[in-house]
């Protein structure tokens, strides 16, 4: 029963994995922030299961820390709690699955009560908790969705066995595969970016534009938690999910409407003409201590005792990916993506093509448009003015578009928020779809395979580093240009 979208019926929302490092961070959280602002159905009640034995008042102290409680909003905090259970149960047997079908149903008065229920658990159980979902914890008088987290795989062999696992038990419409970075005011923006103005739109295409920069940089390394990292590494972490699908935001047709399939359809059809990463494209790196550095700084990727000491995981990745279609034929696609480096900082950079016929002595710098999704949520255009005065000289100046000082009252939300919130009013528009899980996957399996085959030594970079040197001179090799001319008068927003 998949229609019964109305926030008047009873919901419940099920955190499987409740015990979990993402439900006391993340989760739980998020939860709290959208029952205080009143944003969900006002009979939710939520149940956290776990293998762990404890009471909800544990559940509750460990995720203390990183819940915001401000001043006034006390009594809400204790209403919340009151909402929330906690139940122990293994994850394969059926009938701890019969004791959360019971719990769930107390709270189901009247005709219609809905479920969602989040699987904050690990790769390993995700078979096993999804089949005693749908034999034990449906929903018998309203819909069931069913959210899942990353990873939906590690190839395209094992993400086709999930997703047909997943295809046997649930409608497409019932499952949310959560991307978070798709719930990013940045990335969200870009469809209106590209398709609300009229002054992008013909300018975005290869005639106009030499390369286009996505990247993702943490200022952390694994920090002695390398033991899940290990295994999937830097392109399987960010690049092939969250890059990718920012890739597919930033390239893709106008849809025919904003309806989420019509959306996907667009998505998936750009992933189409990308060919898969061919060796010559990549580069990966592989952070090492900084002798200069302090405490964690100084820490290889090596040094984390749960990585193996010969481990060749990347922890940077650069890949250049060409999609071949009439709009972006001969434009490179830079994905970038790296941990340990010198700050964080998440961006689309879109470089268009030097001026020609050139009257400024070739003093004119490239045009850039810079998405900046975080820290500080901004979109710039940096372009070339006459510098002010009497002076008649070129000047690099922007177009400055800064959230923080534009939209002053309006607070940005977390990307979980608006996510969870999306499968309570049962839109789909910023989930993946299976069918672009699998052109994401057709594009990266061959390249992991060769890089794991071939067993790839990843290049060197210093913790706290730009990145491994290399990369630089590939960013050329792709026509992106760096002046290092370019000085931005206003302190940055923190
Ligand atoms: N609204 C706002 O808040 C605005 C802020 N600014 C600020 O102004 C400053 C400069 O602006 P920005 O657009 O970053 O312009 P720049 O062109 O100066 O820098 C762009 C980026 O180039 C990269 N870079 C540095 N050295 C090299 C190199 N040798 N080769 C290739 N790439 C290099 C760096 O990123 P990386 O290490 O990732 O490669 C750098 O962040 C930034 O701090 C920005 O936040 C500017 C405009 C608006
Ligand atoms: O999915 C992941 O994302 C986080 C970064 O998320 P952000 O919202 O803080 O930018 C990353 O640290 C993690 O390794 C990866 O799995």
């Amino acid at each position: 029963m998949e229609n019964k979208t109305d926030f008047r019926f009873p919901h419940t929302f099920i955190l499987l994995g409740a015990s979990g490092d993402l439900a006391k961070k993340k989760i739980y959280p998020t939860i709290w922030y959208l029952y205080r602002d009143n944003l969900l159905p006002e009979n939710t009640k939520f149940v956290g299961y776990a293998r762990t034995k404890q009471t909800i008042s544990e559940v509750r102290e460990k995720s203390k820390k990183y819940m915001k409680v401000r001043a006034g909003e006390e009594r809400k905090f204790e209403q919340f709690w009151e909402a929330n259970e906690y139940l122990a149960g293994s994850y394969d047997k059926r009938i701890d699955y019969e004791m959360l079908n019971q719990q769930i149903s107390k709270f189901e008065k009247g005709p219609v009560a809905n479920r969602i229920f989040y699987l904050a658990v690990p790769p390993t159980v995700f078979e096993d908790v999804t089949v005693n979902i749908r034999n034990a914890c449906i929903a018998i008088k309203g819909y069931t969705r069913v959210i899942i987290e990353k990873p939906f795989g590690r190839d395209d062999v094992s993400s086709e066995k999930l997703s047909n696992h997943l295809i046997g038990l649930f409608k497409e419409e019932q499952i949310y595969r959560i991307d978070h970075y798709l719930g990013k005011e940045m990335v969200q923006n870009l469809l209106t970016t590209r398709f609300a103005n009229q002054i992008f739109n013909p300018s975005w295409n290869r005639e106009n534009i030499a390369s286009i920069l996505i990247s993702f940089k943490e200022p952390f390394g694994t920090e002695g938690r390398g033991g899940y990292f290990d295994d999937f590494g830097m392109i399987r972490d960010v690049m092939q999910n969250h890059l990718l699908q920012i890739l597919s935001l930033v390239a893709m047709e106008k849809p025919v409407t904003l309806n989420p399939n019509d959306i996907r359809d667009e998505k998936v059809k750009v992933l189409r003409h990308i060919q898969p990463i061919a060796m010559e494209d990549i580069l990966v790196g592989q952070y090492v201590g900084n002798p200069d550095g302090q405490g964690e700084d100084a820490l290889g990727y090596l040094d984390d005792p749960t990585v193996p000491k010969d481990s060749i995981t990347p922890t940077y990745a650069l890949a250049g990916l060409w999609i071949n279609n009439a709009r972006w034929q001969g434009v490179p696609f830079i994905l970038r993506s790296g941990k340990a480096l010198n700050e964080r900082k998440a961006e689309v950079r879109i470089q268009f093509k030097d001026v020609p016929g050139d009257i400024f002595d070739g003093k004119a710098k490239r045009n850039e448009l810079v998405i900046r999704v975080q820290p500080g949520e901004a979109l710039y255009l940096k372009m070339m003015g006459k510098s002010p005065g009497m002076k008649f000289d070129l000047v690099e100046t922007e177009l400055d578009l800064t959230y923080s000082t534009r939209y002053r009252e309006t607070d940005v939300p977390d990307a979980y928020e608006r996510l969870i919130l999306d499968v309570f009013t049962g839109t789909q528009m910023h989930f993946v779809r299976n069918d672009e899980l699998k052109e994401a996957w057709r594009i990266f399996t061959p390249i992991l395979k060769q890089l794991e085959e071939q067993r790839v030594k990843p290049v060197p970079y210093v913790h706290g580093s730009r990145g491994p040197p290399e990369a630089d001179a590939m960013l050329a090799k792709y026509n992106f240009k760096y002046s290092g001319s370019y000085k931005w008068q206003k302190p940055s927003p923190p």
